[in-house]
């Protein structure tokens, strides 16, 4: 085991840059898309309240995990933040001029797709499910899958989650899509190819960049289970590259307790580090490796690798989702969605509130690509 450390990683929970046009020559589709003027004159609120929400440097770029940044990640909280602050609802009003509804702005995203190659991107938790206490019990339903289903006929889909992939395919069971569990470190291209993608590139595919991590996962997610067992309510979920330790059900009494205690195991792990997500600590190896590497390589996997004939679309409602969105600004290509009911400090583009909301996203992707066929073969 390695010896103790000055302290535990904390890698990669920066606030979100501030946007900006992207530079990138021959873009057609502007990343994100230009600031409203509402937008900019609520930016300075805008600031106050990410912190208070918890998505700024202030809270989750400092020194430690502690119970602040833990309160900052419960939907209580931050609605009572929110509800605190004074005009709330013109904030919110900004908010969506910054990253309006992909609903609302459904024409223009399809506008985008002219020409090029939609290719999806999937959150699982708080996307294509609502976010549940027992992580167990996250099941998607019926219409949802048949959505998923529905949009991978049509373009290459991808699920991207923090889960562990074998539990993640388990709540999907579409055996057509490409699957990046563990944060992106475990990737797998379809079992079966969906008809319109028989001859689909990465059908084979397998990367697994943390695989050497494997015992020492196994190791600290014992240590997290014997460390946490006193703390009722804790869970520690096993994700095979990472480990998950929950507190959404555990009094917020004991939230110090239980920080303190996945930091002391840490100490002993350098190797590894901690994130947080929605009322969840995340332990994950320190390699450079995350949900926009993923989105990377398996966009470099399909063959569309420097193409500008892509348009990537990913949707994704949690902080690990916003290396994705960091990847498609960079590009300057593709379509970030955050799904949020409030104002997030995110590099996304557009927002959907609610996995319901995603669902009719998708089934209006369909539905637009039936008619293009349709008008195509017309002509
Ligand atoms: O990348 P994701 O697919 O969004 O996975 C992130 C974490 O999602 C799960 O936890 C979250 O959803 C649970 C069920 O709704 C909820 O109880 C929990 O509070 C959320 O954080 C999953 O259990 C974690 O392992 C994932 O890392």
């Amino acid at each position: 085991m390695a010896k103790p450390s000055v302290g535990v990683s904390e890698v990669g929970m920066s606030a979100a840059p501030a946007q900006a046009a992207c530079p990138c020559p021959g873009t057609l589709f502007p990343y994100p898309p230009p600031r409203g003027a509402a937008g900019i004159a609520a930016a300075v609120r805008r600031k106050c309240l990410q912190v208070e929400l918890g998505s700024g440097a202030g809270l989750l770029g400092g020194a430690c995990w502690g119970v602040e940044s833990m309160r900052a990640s419960s939907p209580t909280h931050a609605k009572a933040a929110a509800a605190l602050a004074a005009g709330v609802d013109d904030e919110r009003a900004a908010w969506m001029v910054r990253h309006p509804s992909a609903l609302g702005k459904f024409e223009q995203i399809v506008a985008a797709s002219e020409g090029k190659r939609i290719v999806m991107f999937l959150d699982y938790d708080g996307t294509l499910s609502p976010i549940v206490d027992d992580p167990d019990a996250a099941f998607m339903s019926e219409t949802m899958r048949m959505a998923v289903r529905s949009v991978a006929k049509h373009f290459p889909t991808a699920i991207v989650s923090g889960r562990c992939r074998n539990k993640v395919f388990g709540f999907v069971k579409l055996a057509e899509l490409y699957y990046a569990g563990s944060h992106g470190m475990d990737i797998k291209g379809p079992a079966k190819a969906s008809s319109r993608h028989a001859k689909a590139k990465a059908k084979g595919v397998l990367f697994q960049p943390a695989s050497e991590f494997l015992p020492m996962i196994e190791e600290v997610h014992e240590r997290l289970v014997e460390t946490t067992r006193c703390i009722p309510g804790a869970k520690v979920e096993n994700n095979k590259f990472c480990v998950s330790v929950h507190f959404r059900c555990v009094d917020e009494k004991m939230w110090g307790e239980l920080s303190e205690a996945v930091k002391g195991v840490l100490r002993e792990y350098p190797k590894l580090r901690l994130t947080q997500g929605r009322m969840v600590f995340e332990v994950r190896p320190t390699i450079k490796w995350d949900k926009g590497k993923a989105l990377e390589f398996l966009l470099e996997s399909l063959g569309f690798a420097d193409c500008t004939n892509v348009l990537p679309v990913y949707i994704g409602d949690d902080r690990t989702d916003e290396d994705a969105f960091k990847v498609l600004r960079r590009r300057g290509q593709g379509v970030g969605i955050l799904v949020s009911k409030h104002p997030k400090e995110t590099t996304a583009s557009y927002s959907l509130q609610e996995p319901a909301e995603v669902m009719e996203f998708l089934l209006r992707l369909v539905e637009w690509k039936r008619l293009s066929r349709a008008r195509l073969r017309l002509q």
